[in-house]
């Protein structure tokens, strides 16, 4: 069962997410904030995740499982499993116009997840507490309302971008930074500091 972590337990005083009033609309597909992300990004041997605004602050993506995800044979590897869930969950900084990184990611793996599926996440904000962001999401078989595979609760820490710049390397910060698109989560969430 996820969420018997203590750290990922909103604190009684923690208030509820706000999204901004410039989120996309819901529906509306997000931009990956990194081309060369794993996840989100267009890498042919990375998850080519696809992430929706949601209603509230919320998002819902797709990711079909490939044979390159194998871990058991004609099964999805659990970490790139997590790597979905995760990706979904980062996604959530495009409703609430913060950067923030994840601090803890805690996965329940319910049913294993045949390669040629389409995992369905839908992941939300629950709480926020200062520089903290809780979320959950889930990952359902082959349909929004399909069963359940994977489910995860997270805390996010908002951090500033001077968090990619201090840590990154060099070579793929300054292409970042050189490329409008790539920067422009960075931009508008930091307007918002
Ligand atoms: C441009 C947009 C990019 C978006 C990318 C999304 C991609 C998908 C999401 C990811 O995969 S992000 C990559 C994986 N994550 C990381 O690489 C983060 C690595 N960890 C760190 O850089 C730091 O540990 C971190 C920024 C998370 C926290 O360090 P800080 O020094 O900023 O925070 P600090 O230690 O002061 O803690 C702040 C609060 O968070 C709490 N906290 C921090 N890490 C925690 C943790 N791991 N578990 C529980 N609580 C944690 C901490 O207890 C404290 O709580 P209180 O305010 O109540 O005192």
């Amino acid at each position: 069962m996820s969420g018997t972590t203590t750290a990922l337990k909103p604190p009684e005083d923690a208030r509820a997410p706000v999204r901004h009033p410039d989120a996309p609309a819901p529906g509306e597909l997000l931009d990956a904030h990194n081309h060369q992300c794993f996840g989100c990004g267009d890498q042919e041997s990375g998850l080519l995740l696809r992430a929706r605004a949601g209603e509230g602050v919320a998002v819902t993506a797709e990711f079909e499982v490939r044979p390159v995800h194998q871990g058991a044979p004609g099964l999805a590897h659990g970490g790139l499993l997590s790597a979905a869930l995760d990706e979904t969950l980062g996604a959530l900084n495009w409703m609430q116009r913060v950067i923030a990184v994840t601090g803890r990611l805690e996965t329940d793996f319910a049913r294993p997840v045949p390669v040629g599926t389409v995992l369905h996440l839908q992941a939300r904000v629950t709480a926020v507490h200062g520089r903290k962001i809780y979320c959950t999401a889930t990952g359902r078989i082959d349909a929004h309302d399909g069963p359940v595979a994977v489910r995860a609760d997270a805390l996010f820490i908002e951090v500033r971008v001077d968090h990619f710049i201090q840590n990154g390397r060099a070579e793929e910060i300054n292409a970042a930074i050189a490329d409008p698109d790539q920067a422009k989560l960075a931009r508008v969430c930091e307007v918002n500091q």
